[in-house]
């Protein structure tokens, strides 16, 4: 990428958790992308961020670092049950690609788990597999994501585990020429 011009990860006012850097190291991603650098900071202080910026400029790295950043940082531990992150995506191949992300990165945080919530699937096979795997991350499309929402009689209380959301993100598509990261007021 030509767009990695941005500072070192160790430039950053928060120092990242040493399994972040070691997969960073590995994919050899020596330098922030602009959004990473302007996004990052603001997320790891909690505050509510919109990014807008072209595609291919490194936004899913911009939220989940943070997101695993933040989740490692609760002082209650996530149990098996407790959402504690929300990633929603406009489409089934965004939901897909962040998840693989995801993944990497959760390699070396093998008490966080994800599941991806998306449609072509039986929603049924979703809701064993969450009942019988747990989730900390969700990564979903708004369809399937509010189908989940109503399974209680199947014995899913989704609505119980979000109560522990510490972030949302929501992906959207649409027209996107500049790069910009802002703190959202309020
Ligand atoms: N800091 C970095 N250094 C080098 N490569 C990076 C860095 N961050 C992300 N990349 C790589 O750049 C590519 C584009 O990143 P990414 O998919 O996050 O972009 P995006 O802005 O989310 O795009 P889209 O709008 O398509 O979702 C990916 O191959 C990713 O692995």
């Amino acid at each position: 990428m030509d767009n990695t011009t941005e500072g070192k990860w160790d430039s950053l006012p928060v120092k990242l958790n040493d399994g972040i850097t070691q997969t960073l190291n590995e994919l050899g991603f020596t330098h922030m992308t602009p959004v990473q650098s302007a996004c990052i900071p603001l997320f790891m202080r909690n505050k509510d961020v919109a990014a807008e910026a072209v595609t291919g400029s490194g936004k899913t790295l911009a939220f989940v670092i943070p997101i695993i950043e933040i989740l490692i940082k609760r002082e209650d531990k996530l149990k098996k049950m407790q959402v504690g992150a929300l990633i929603v995506t406009p489409t089934r191949e965004l939901a897909l690609q962040i998840s693989e992300v995801m993944g990497q990165f959760l390699q070396k945080f093998p008490q966080f788990r994800q599941i991806l919530l998306i449609g072509g699937s039986n929603p049924i096979e979703d809701v064993e597999k969450f009942k019988e795997q747990g989730a900390n991350i969700l990564i979903a499309t708004p369809g399937r994501l509010e189908d989940m929402f109503r399974r209680k009689a199947d014995g899913l209380d989704l609505a119980l585990s979000v109560k522990f959301l510490e972030v949302l993100t929501e992906e959207q598509e649409g027209p996107q020429e500049e790069d910009c990261c802002q703190e959202e007021p309020g």
